[in-house]
């Protein structure tokens, strides 16, 4: 929800459109409530924000996955055309073509029981009606752009390591030539230094593919090093939004602050010594509270967070935060140790 559009991306530049996304479970848990985002070919947007505050959510609606009984409105343009509304031969479609998701955990998506190059040459038989020899000749490129043997196509998902499971995720998700890549966690179970290389890798096949990306994850420094714009949520709303450096070094909402605080750069000792933790826990989507959803949390809030809503308002050139603090001459900025 905003009182301003999303300056960043020019409307007609919009690979992804989203606009005012409500999702509420079957058990009444409002777990997002009215996203916009938008995202350009060649564009890297992270979504941030700690567990439980609808990035997952998102990244499902976006190709809907949710569970039946999950009420969803709002729109999901892509290329145009409202995934929301499509018939579900083409959300089929789409899912491979369009838009393609990249899922924390290798090991769980993929199928023990039949090697890896079978598992990507699949959809290219589906979706872009290859032969199955076809197919099988484009796994084993797609293995190769990923930085893996051609020949490992050959081989089941217990063979391989965590890092060259996640690079098979990928050469999966770019099976069918997708114009956009969701990525939820997708190094979250990587030890450091292959977490790089597979984050390296991601940027890589973007730039050279022009690929529009959306990358979740609750690490903010890894999301500053990896994308162009940063949208964190809390409580189901993009709460801060804006070029990412900014949003990390330069956070203006209080909740962007502490999460920044929360996840030091690598190799920035000072910080890593002592990280900020932020107290408390993002409230209960089916029972949130009122007012600024942050309120209870926050150390700068005013009497009037309780009852007052906030909306993204502008904060900066291409920046956008929901607190009373920004955009309010005379107001204090909000105290740099954030909540
Ligand atoms: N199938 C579901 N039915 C009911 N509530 C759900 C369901 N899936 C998620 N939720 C709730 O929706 C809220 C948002 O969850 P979501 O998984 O989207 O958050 P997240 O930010 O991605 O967290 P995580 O990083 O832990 O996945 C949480 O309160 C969660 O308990």
């Amino acid at each position: 929800m905003t009182d301003v559009p999303p300056t960043a991306v020019p409307p007609t530049d919009r690979l992804l459109d989203v606009r005012n996304l409500t999702v509420t479970y079957a058990t009444g848990a409002a777990a997002v409530r009215g996203v916009d985002l938008s995202v350009a070919a060649g564009q890297k947007l992270g979504v941030a924000g700690e567990s439980g505050c609808g990035k997952s959510t998102l990244a499902l609606a976006l190709l809907r996955l949710l569970p039946a009984g999950t009420k969803v409105t709002g729109e999901i343009l892509l290329d145009g055309e409202d995934v929301l509304t499509m018939k579900w031969g083409r959300v089929r479609a789409v899912r491979w073509a369009g838009a393609s998701i990249v899922f924390q955990g290798a090991m769980h998506s993929l199928n023990a029981v039949h090697r890896i190059g079978d598992q990507i040459a699949e959809p290219i038989v589906l979706h872009k009606k290859a032969t199955p020899a076809g197919a099988k000749k484009r796994a084993r490129e797609l293995l190769e752009h990923v930085g893996l043997p051609g020949a490992r196509a050959d081989a089941y998902p217990h063979e391989l390591s965590g890092g060259q499971r996640q690079r098979v995720m990928i050469a999966m998700a770019l099976a069918c030539d997708p114009r956009l890549i969701v990525a939820d966690e997708p190094t979250t179970a990587l030890d450091v230094m292959i977490q790089a290389q597979i984050l390296r890798l991601i940027e890589q096949l973007v730039t050279d593919q022009d690929l529009g990306l959306i990358m979740i994850s609750h690490d903010l420094a890894v999301l500053s090093d990896t994308c162009d714009r940063l949208a964190v949520m809390y409580a189901g709303r993009v709460v801060e939004e804006g070029p990412a450096q900014e949003v990390y070094e330069r956070a203006q909402h209080p909740y962007g602050k502490a999460l920044s605080a929360a996840f030091p750069r690598v190799g920035d000792l000072s910080s890593r010594f002592a990280p900020r933790g932020l107290p408390g826990d993002p409230p209960d989507p089916a029972a949130l509270p009122s007012g600024c959803t942050f309120h209870p949390r926050c150390a700068v809030a005013l009497d009037t967070c309780a009852t007052e809503d906030q909306v993204l308002r502008v904060a900066g050139a291409e920046r956008r935060a929901a607190c009373v603090h920004v955009g309010a001459p005379g107001r204090p900025e909000p105290a740099a140790e954030g909540a």
